[in-house]
């Protein structure tokens, strides 16, 4: 694409050099930049772009835009000045890239927790409506049915546009994304033309961050303040923020919500580890899923699908089929009658906050065992938080190895252990080979309990002095479960 044609989707200051060149592509960091390409010096956390233009030119820049012109710029390249490169990014990306966002109705998720679910709920769903969908979540990135590796739960502009570009080109007709407070606060999703925002829940989260809950609150409502008129934006009523989220967008507003009347209004009517049945909207249904929170997730699911024009009981057929997200409170039964459930809980909140549900369901009606490791060269003062989180709110601890990395496993669990006091104590044990930890809770297990297995949820590895080794929690269950005797 010219110069001059990518220029159009922003606001210039200053222009030296020829602005009619062909431009091969869009690059941020210095170290992907090819011949012909357009690099965009942004100012970042750790570094400034500005200090790699001379690297980007070497590696074939033929155009810079930037904040600063450089003292002693290069004659063969087209340098363009813009007061905020942030800002302009994802402007020039969208463009580039065939403003995938008139093409497709994008619809963002954002909040603390339920992104990832909501998201890929959403884009099943829709999938089995039979239409050609895109997904951009933590887990893993989709274009219909091609599976895309990620390694953020928002992609930098440049690969963000990159893939609603393709999944625009291969007829996506949705794409469903979460929306993580970092990329609002960094602009990754600037340029872009949202058809639906969904809000799930702000607890604190991400301060190393953002600072203060005042401004992780403020990314997160920037959100809903762009969103344009044609839009809409489904909010959880049930969340104190829920409304504040939505106070000043120009977009149509909605909500949703398990207590009080509104758009899209649900109830647990009966809950149980083989699903719930809830009432939405005045009518009944059978879900696959465990827990209030969930029963929030999939009203927001709901009413995203209604915004969207389907018509309630198809959703709410579909709703029925829908399974959890990979490792996200994920059930599996026993053949001797108890309930292991996978869950990616890693930190002592998300701890905390499965272990109630937990209980929630099982009303005191069997014990809890918990197998619960936490990853090395990662946050050491989650810790002892962990082990005692899961201490207080189970029966039974096996304290094992999750991905230890270029640590010894047992320094980790010795760290775990270091947070449980004498009573605490008494109902832990530890041991390091994840497996036997796994293997144990099992026998350990009677019909009718319930044992977590949390930390690693989706992961299929386990990364040990820097190589992964194939290690699946569900895998092991399975195993397991195929040699119990009932
Ligand atoms: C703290 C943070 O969010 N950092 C993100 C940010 O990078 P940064 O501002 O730190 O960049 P920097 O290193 O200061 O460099 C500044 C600029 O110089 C460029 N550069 C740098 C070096 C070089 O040799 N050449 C060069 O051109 C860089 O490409 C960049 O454009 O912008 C980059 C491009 O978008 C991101 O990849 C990067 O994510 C880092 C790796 C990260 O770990 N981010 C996490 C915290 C994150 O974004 N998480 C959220 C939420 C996760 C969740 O809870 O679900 C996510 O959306 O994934
Ligand atoms: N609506 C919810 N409210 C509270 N907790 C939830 C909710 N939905 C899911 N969770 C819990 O939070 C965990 C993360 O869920 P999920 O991956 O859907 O969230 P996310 O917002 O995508 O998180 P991330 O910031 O890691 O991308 C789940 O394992 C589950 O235990
Ligand atoms: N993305 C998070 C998840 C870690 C999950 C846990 N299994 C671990 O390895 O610590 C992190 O890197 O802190
Ligand atoms: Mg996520």
């Amino acid at each position: 694409m010219e110069l001059k044609e990518i220029l159009k989707a922003i606001t210039i200051k200053t222009i030296l050099g020829d602005a009619g060149k062909d431009i091969t592509g869009i690059e941020i960091d210095s170290r992907n930049v090819k011949a012909g390409n357009l690099f965009v010096a942004v100012k970042g956390t750790q570094t400034d772009g500005h200090a790699y233009i001379a690297k980007a030119v070497g590696n074939g820049a033929s155009a810079v835009v930037c904040e600063n012109l450089p003292d002693s710029p290069d004659s063969n390249v087209t340098y363009v000045q813009v007061a905020d490169t942030e800002e302009a990014v994802g402007k020039l990306a969208t463009h580039f890239f065939g403003d995938p966002t008139s093409k497709l109705d994008l619809i963002g998720v954002t909040g603390t927790n339920g992104k990832t679910t909501i998201a890929t709920l959403l884009y099943n769903m829709f999938r089995k409506f039979g239409y050609k969908v895109g997904l951009i979540s933590t887990v893993c990135n989709y274009i219909d049915g091609e599976a895309i590796p990620t390694d953020h739960t928002t992609p930098d502009p440049i690969t963000l546009n990159k893939l609603l570009g393709r999944m625009a080109d291969e007829g996506c007709k949705y794409a469903f994304m979460e929306v993580s407070s970092h990329s609002i606060a960094q602009k990754r999703i600037g340029g872009l033309r949202f058809a639906g925002g969904i809000f799930t829940n702000i607890t604190r989260d991400h301060l190393d961050y953002h600072k203060t809950f005042e401004n992780y609150l403020k990314a997160k409502k920037a959100f809903f303040d762009g969103l344009p008129k044609t839009a809409f934006a489904l909010t959880n009523a049930d969340d104190r923020n829920g409304m504040v989220m939505v106070q000043n967008t120009k977009a149509k507003v909605y909500s949703y919500s398990l207590r009080t009347l509104c758009d899209f209004k649900g109830k647990v009517l009966e809950d149980g580890f083989d699903g719930m049945l809830m009432d939405i909207n005045n009518r009944e249904v059978n879900v696959q899923f465990i827990g209030r929170f969930n029963a929030s997730n999939l009203l927001a699911v709901y009413g995203a699908a209604c915004i969207l024009g389907k018509k309630p009981e198809d959703v709410l057929l579909l709703l029925s089929t829908l399974h959890p997200v990979s490792g996200r409170f994920d059930a599996l039964r026993s053949p001797k009658g108890y309930t292991a459930i996978v869950d990616y809980a890693h930190t002592p909140d998300a701890l905390i906050n499965v272990l109630d549900t937990i209980h929630e369901v099982l009303r005191g009606r069997g014990k809890v065992i918990t197998v619960v490791g936490a990853g090395g060269n990662r946050d050491k003062g989650k810790r002892p938080l962990m082990a005692k989180e899961s201490a207080r709110r189970s029966d039974k601890v096996i304290i094992t190895s999750d991905n230890p990395r270029f640590e010894e496993p047992q320094d980790i669990i010795n760290d775990m252990l270091a947070g449980l006091d004498k009573d605490d104590s008494r109902k832990v044990l530890s041991i390091a080979d994840r497996k036997e930890a796994i293997r144990t809770a099992c026998m350990l297990s009677e019909p009718g309990d319930v044992i977590l297995i949390a930390g690693k949820g989706h992961e299929n590895y386990q990364e040990i002095k820097g190589v992964k080794h194939h290690f699946d929690d569900k895998e092991v269950l399975k195993d397991i479960f195929s040699n119990e005797k009932y």
